[in-house]
């Protein structure tokens, strides 16, 4: 009987970290097709976006210190020396006493400090009179305040999200050079499984449910896929197919046969694909506990539970971190957490790390969490679930009305 060396969840990432290598095959993409992708040189901006001062609002650009007093009771004077036109410069400078027409996103003319919206102000026969007061820097975004000439945009490594794509337009940058895109080939096995379209089924038989779970998070997270179908439990044909996938990919992802029994090749296998091999067989988490992960000759494996609930939230965990990791991307934006109080009392053993699946719902401006009960190999344990919620390792469990951090569904 082989038992497994049981890793914790914080040993396992570290352990992530330290095996799991970069892919730096750089390509260049134009903007559209580079949603996603991992920026592989940093960016520095050549120009001062926006290039002028530009007004926020429709209104008058002023000299703060000339509405000072203002009032609707107390009306201040200027006169309307002109209008700036939009995407035109705006024209002479602004004289002490004087306003100019400039519409939202108008250029500010030179000497101006602020803008005067325009219900707060009244234009009767080239005099306007002012109701309010203004402070200097009112309304306008200043020539480079919103990125200077000079400075690093976005350092190699980021993961570029539609608002980063946003930036590098306004830049006037169309085609960036970002890592490829990674391969990750998955292989179910299990002498039980048979394709998800599969009509009726032989007793002892189940669909395939982790390859389409699977694979749905891995495309979510920008990965290619391939699917190399399902292997029976027999280790010739199971390491055959397995080589042949990993020849493929940057990732192999193995689904069940990683817990002891007798049929369980999916270690002997992974083990046959190159050194180091296995890094970890066992974490001290539940679900998930017969989680395998390996590099074989720079290339990562993984070996997910079989258990639906367990193979899904396993690769949400660590196989995002391995694929990020593999994919360079280094300045990834936090996961997705929010805190909420636990509906019921949840107790944990103190040494190992639970996952439980919960129903979000807010009640009086917070957000609760009511935990989902039932075995892991029940998928709609996570259909039912908006989420999951993290009980560390040094906790014994949480308490009803406790807040706890929830990592949200996608
Ligand atoms: N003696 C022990 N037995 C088990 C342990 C243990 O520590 N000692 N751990 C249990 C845990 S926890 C899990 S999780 C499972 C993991 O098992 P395997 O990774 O070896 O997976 P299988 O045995 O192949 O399958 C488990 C279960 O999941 C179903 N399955 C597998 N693949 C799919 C798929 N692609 N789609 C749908 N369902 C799938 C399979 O039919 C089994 O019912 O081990 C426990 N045992
Ligand atoms: O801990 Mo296993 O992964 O659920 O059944």
């Amino acid at each position: 009987m082989q038992f497994f060396k049981v890793k914790t969840v914080e040993e396992t990432f570290a352990l992530i970290q330290e095996h799991i290598p970069e892919i730096r095959e750089v390509e260049t993409r134009t903007l559209e097709e580079a949603l996603h992708c991992i920026l592989a040189e940093p960016i520095v901006a050549a120009e001062n976006v926006p290039g002028f001062d530009r007004s926020t609002v429709d209104g008058y650009a002023v000299f703060a210190k000339d509405t000072y007093g203002s009032s609707e009771s107390m009306p201040g004077f200027l006169t309307v020396a002109g209008e700036v036109e939009m995407g035109k410069e705006a024209g002479a400078p602004l004289s002490r006493g004087e306003a100019i027409y400039v519409p939202t996103g108008g250029m500010v003319p030179p000497g101006s400090d602020s803008v005067l919206m325009i219900e707060h102000c009244e234009e009767i026969g080239g005099l306007l009179n002012t109701y309010r007061q203004v402070a200097p820097g009112e309304n306008i975004i200043r020539a480079g305040e919103d990125i200077k000439e000079g400075e690093v945009l976005l350092e190699a490594g980021t993961k570029l999200r539609p608002q980063e794509i946003g930036a590098l337009a306004s830049l006037g940058i169309s085609k960036v050079n970002v890592y490829r895109k990674i391969k990750a080939a998955y292989l179910s096995t299990g002498d039980e499984i048979v394709p998800y379209e599969t009509e009726s089924l032989k007793v002892g038989q189940v669909r395939d449910i982790n390859y389409l779970t699977v694979a749905g998070l891995a495309k979510g997270w920008g990965v290619e896929t391939i699917y190399g179908g399902i292997t029976a439990d027999d280790y010739d044909i199971f390491a055959a197919k397995a080589r042949e996938l990993y020849e493929q990919a940057d990732i192999l992802i193995l689904s069940g046969g990683s817990s002891v029994g007798a049929k369980d090749y999916t270690t002997e296998v992974i083990q046959s694909l190159g050194e180091p091999g296995v890094f970890v067989h066992g974490i001290s988490i539940k679900p998930g506990k017969p989680t395998i992960l390996a590099v074989a000759n720079g290339k990562p494996v993984i070996g997910l539970p079989g258990h639906p609930a367990s193979a899904m939230i396993i690769f949400r965990l660590f196989g995002e971190k391995i694929i990020k990791q593999r994919q360079g991307e280094r300045h990834g934006k936090k996961p997705e957490r929010l805190f909420a109080r636990s509906t019921k009392n949840i107790p944990s053993a103190p040494g190992r790390s639970d996952y439980i699946r919960v129903r979000l719902f807010e009640k009086e401006g917070e957000w609760w969490a009511d935990p989902i009960i039932g075995k892991s190999g029940l998928i709609t344990t996570l259909v039912k679930s908006d989420g999951i919620v993290e009980i560390q390792s040094e906790k014994e469990g949480i308490l009803q009305g406790e807040l706890v951090p929830v990592i949200a569904s996608k």
